[in-house]
């Protein structure tokens, strides 16, 4: 035992005052060593007080809990009091003890004062309930149902995994939290109404109930406890459903009983009807009610279940009946039932599905019915009718199909439809991709006799489930005819009537087409055709004639080409010819062959014709590369070879198309010339004769352009022909001519005939012959001092109107003159039946000698004609004495030409005319 050290007075006291104590009570110094214990250590710590005095407390205490008992005891020298601080000390025989230890520290007396309570029982029990919730927890957490507990505040105490899954929030962090405030989808639910029920009652509660948020069932325990309510939930939600399920099921199963299309009976063992669905009764005319309990003989009408029938039944067997069932009305209809056995809770029924079979029998009915008008329609339209199987073997046709291919119904049952039809929409059948109808296809039948006929087919393909085609239909009427049309049709449309020659349309495609064909290195030669003597054919023969020449063209235009090539006519006189050629030397070879084919004399009218031609070639690629382009060069250099003296081909050159713009320029300054005043008259007299006389003057337009100088009539009358532009001008030269004429009347004292070119424009204008008497009355010129100069082309164009207009200018007084006669082909018979004066021998005509009869002679017998119709001749184009000569010999009546005089203005032939007198 160890040395206590001395207490003082005080703690001598407080040591005597709780000897008794149970609690431990120890005196210590400053250093921690034990001053004196009262008798509870003995009991606490094993220890007699004896013992105890002088050691160091802290020998007492279990080694880990020193070093705390060495920091506390600083603490308490600072004068921090310790409470109830729980420490492990050794017992004296070594046993742990858990001692609850509260000290302070006495300044006056230098000491501390310390108890201990001995709270290792207690420690022990706290361990234990510890343990035990923990328990509880795993045991809580493992049942897989949800759980939690609430106080009477209705805050959490406890709530396990699953609740927090069911709450919809962690609940550790929550417990102390009311319930509410933690899951506010509760307010308002049947679980809160249950859970207050539960805490008022202090009974348990047991519900189910549907919790929205997390979309479950639930099967809710609730169980009040001292504390509050705890409470158990049970998923229930696969058991609700399956129960849903069957409800549905029941509910489904009681809805096609009733709504079943047939009627359904249930009859029992004594085969007496136990139920009846809403179909039944309709049909039967019972009410549900009525229906039980009846027999079911009651509703056959002449069938009943015989001990056979029920006994196959019995052996689990069914039955389709067809038999006839009554109503309560006792009328009957035809029905089709299937009979079955079945049992239920040990009792035995039998169902019997009753289809009314009076509209099916009906629609059977007027299926036949319709079977029998669709084969009589079949059999009676004139459009022919197959029907074949999935082959394509033909299993059905109709009279109109057997006179249309020709056959009779045997030959062609069995036969495919291949083998009936040349084209046919679905050759071949291919099963799938064949579509479902056609409508308005072409085909062609063949004929039992060769050849085909053309068809118009609508027909359809029937396929089964699987897409697979089953039968084929097709109706079909004759188009031959409209073919025919139509090829005829599609002829006139693209090709030439007259000739039977590919028109413009079908020469664009074809030359289209050879273009865009044409080999790499070679060349299509475009040749545009225009004959020479074409206009002259017509105008003298009539159209009809010129025909003729025409189809003698085209004829020839085919011997002389190549099957591949193209020949066109564009109408009138102009052909058009295409072929594919090496380059410039085949195309000239080509063009040299159809103008040799065309140099041949052509048999028109009983007189054989030299038409010739003229033509005009472009090359592709070199001259152009576009259609439009290869034909608009083409024509251009048949313009240049027409004005090269026709009767020749020319290639294309740039330079034509100057001269075609030449045209254009000309043209364009024509057009206003008259009303610029750009136009004069000479005139260029004509002299008799035998007299040697001036006596008349042809009036010839002149044209000083302020834009191109002067231009011969040579170059521009044509152009304002072609434009219709010699119509103004024309009358613009009669009005001068007599104006000018009749002044010269005046001055010169006597008459003089002015003679003005008509052109046959002019001549075609309805008031022609009124313009005339105008201008004579306006001059005030007398209508003999006028004659008109009309060509031959002019004259017979229409020759009925124009012989009557040619009378009404004769009753006028006017003379009418034929220029440029010798030069057509209108023959003799137009002189007899116009009112005809003159006629003007063209120059040519005086020059012609071909050597099997002479100019003189030709001339002579041709003055002789005119002489005998009464018409004067006048010579026109006279340059020498010895033409004079040979026309006076000739007996020529009238002269005009250069030997006498060159045309002039009026102001040097009054000058020329004045001199004339005087010589
Ligand atoms: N519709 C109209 N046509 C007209 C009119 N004025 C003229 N013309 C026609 O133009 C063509 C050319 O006429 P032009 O250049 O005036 O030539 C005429 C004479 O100059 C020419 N001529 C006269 N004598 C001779 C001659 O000895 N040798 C020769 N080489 N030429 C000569 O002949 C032309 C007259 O021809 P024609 O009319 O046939 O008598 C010409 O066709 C004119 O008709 C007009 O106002 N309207």
């Amino acid at each position: 035992m160890m040395n206590a050290p001395a207490l003082p007075a005080s703690a001598a006291d407080y040591i005597a005052h709780i000897d008794l104590a149970f609690e431990l009570m120890a005196v210590l110094d400053a250093s921690g060593r034990i001053v004196r214990v009262n008798a509870a250590a003995g009991d606490i710590l094993g220890y007699t007080p004896a013992e105890l005095a002088g050691r160091p407390v802290l020998e007492l205490l279990h080694p880990d809990e020193r070093a705390d008992l060495a920091a506390l005891g600083a603490e308490v020298l600072q004068g921090h009091a310790c409470q109830e601080r729980e420490l492990r000390w050794r017992r004296k025989d070594g046993q742990p003890v858990y001692l609850s230890l509260s000290a302070c520290w006495s300044e006056r007396a230098g000491l501390v004062y310390a108890s201990a309570r001995d709270v290792t029982a207690h420690r022990a029990a706290r361990e234990e309930l510890k343990l035990s919730r923990e328990r509880l927890n795993a045991m809580l957490e493992s049942i897989g149902d949800a759980f939690f507990a609430i106080d009477r505040d209705w805050r959490i105490i406890y709530a396990n995994r699953k609740a927090a899954a069911f709450i919809g929030v962690a609940v550790g962090p929550n417990v102390g939290r009311p319930l509410l405030d933690v899951s506010p989808e509760l307010e308002g639910t049947p679980f809160i109404a249950h859970y207050r029920q539960a805490l008022a009652d202090g009974q348990p509660g047991f519900f189910e109930a549907f919790w929205e948020p997390s979309g479950t069932w639930l099967e809710v325990r609730c169980y009040p406890t001292p504390d509050g309510l705890s409470v158990y939930f049970h998923d229930i939600t696969a058991k609700r459903t399956a129960l849903d399920a069957v409800h549905k099921s029941e509910k489904r199963f009681r809805s096609l009983f009733q709504q079943a299309g047939d009627s359904i009976v249930i009859a029992d063992h004594d085969l007496r009807i136990v139920a009846a669905n809403g179909r039944a009764c309709a049909s039967f005319g019972y009410t549900e009610a009525e229906f039980v309990g009846l027999p079911v003989t009651r509703i056959d009408g002449h069938h009943t279940y015989t001990p056979g029938m029920l006994a196959s039944l019995r052996a689990g067997h069914t039955h389709l009946l067809r038999m006839t069932k009554r109503r309560k009305d006792g009328s009957r209809f035809p029905a089709e039932v299937h009979v079955s056995r079945f049992e239920d809770g040990g009792q035995e029924y039998f169902q019997a599905i009753v289809r009314d079979l009076t509209e099916r029998e009906e629609a059977e009915r007027q299926l036949r019915a319709s079977e029998q008008r669709f084969r009589e329609v079949i059999e009676m339209t004139p459009a022919g009718y197959v029907l074949a199987g999935a082959d394509g073997r033909v299993l059905d046709v109709n009279p109109a199909l057997c006179s249309l291919s020709g056959h009779a119904r045997e030959a062609l049952l069995g036969r495919t439809l291949d083998d009936l039809f040349d084209t046919f929409p679905w050759h071949g059948l291919a099963a799938h991709d064949a579509q479902e109808h056609v409508q308005g296809v072409e085909a062609s039948l063949r004929h039992a006799q060769g050849g085909h006929v053309h068809v118009l087919f609508n027909g359809s393909v029937r396929r089964d489930a699987a897409g697979n085609v089953t039968s084929v239909t097709g109706l079909m009427s004759d188009i031959t005819g409209r073919k025919q049309a139509e090829t005829r049709l599609q002829q006139l449309a693209t090709h030439d009537t007259l000739t039977g020659l590919p028109n413009r349309a079908l020469l664009h495609e074809r030359v289209q087409h050879m273009l865009d064909a044409c080999p790499q290195g070679r060349a299509v030669a475009v040749m545009f055709l225009d004959l020479d003597r074409f206009k002259e054919v017509n105008d003298s023969f009539g159209h009809d004639l010129g025909d003729v020449l025409l189809c003698e063209v085209a004829t020839r235009l085919r011997k002389v080409m190549r099957p591949g090539d193209v020949i066109a006519r564009l109408g009138g006189d102009e052909f058009v010819v295409a072929a594919e050629c090496a380059g410039p030397a085949d195309a000239g070879a080509i063009a040299q062959k159809l103008l040799d084919a065309l140099g041949l004399p052509v048999r028109v009218g009983g007189q054989d014709v030299n038409a010739g031609g003229s033509i005009g070639i472009s090359l592709f690629p070199h001259d152009a590369s576009t259609r439009e382009l290869l034909f608009q060069t083409a024509d251009t250099a048949m313009y240049g070879a027409k004005r090269a003296g026709r009767n020749r081909y020319r290639f294309f050159e740039p330079a034509m198309t100057l001269a075609a713009q030449a045209r254009m320029a000309l043209e364009m300054a024509l057009r206003p010339a008259l009303a610029r005043s750009e136009f004069e008259l000479h005139y260029q007299p004509r002299v008799d004769l035998r007299t040697m006389r001036v006596v008349g003057l042809e009036a010839l337009l002149r044209w000083n352009s302020a834009d191109l100088g002067r231009v011969s009539p040579g170059e521009f009358i044509g152009i304002a022909e072609e434009t219709g532009l010699i119509v103004p001008i024309g009358r613009w030269v009669l009005e001068e001519a007599c104006g000018q004429t009749r002044r010269l009347i005046e001055r010169q004292g006597r008459a003089i005939r002015v003679s003005v070119n008509v052109s046959a424009r002019q001549l075609a204008q309805a008031g022609f012959v009124d313009e005339v008497r105008d201008v004579l009355a306006r001059t005030g010129l007398p209508a003999a001092c006028l004659e008109l100069e009309l060509t031959e082309s002019a004259l017979i164009e229409d020759m009925a109107r124009t012989a009557a207009m040619l009378d009404e200018l004769r009753v006028l007084g006017v003379k009418l003159a034929v220029d440029d006669f010798g030069t057509g082909y209108s023959g003799l018979a137009y002189l007899r039946r116009l009112p005809i004066d003159i006629l003007k021998l063209d120059r040519s005509f005086v020059l012609q000698d071909d050597g099997r009869i002479s100019a003189f002679d030709f001339v002579k017998a041709f003055v002789d004609m005119a002489h005998a119709l009464r018409l004067s001749v006048v010579a026109e184009g006279v340059e020498t004495a010895d033409v004079l000569e040979f026309l006076r010999a000739a007996d020529c009546d009238e002269v005009q030409g250069y030997l006498m005089a060159r045309p002039m203005p009026l102001d040097a032939l009054e000058a020329w005319l004045d001199a004339a007198t005087e010589g």
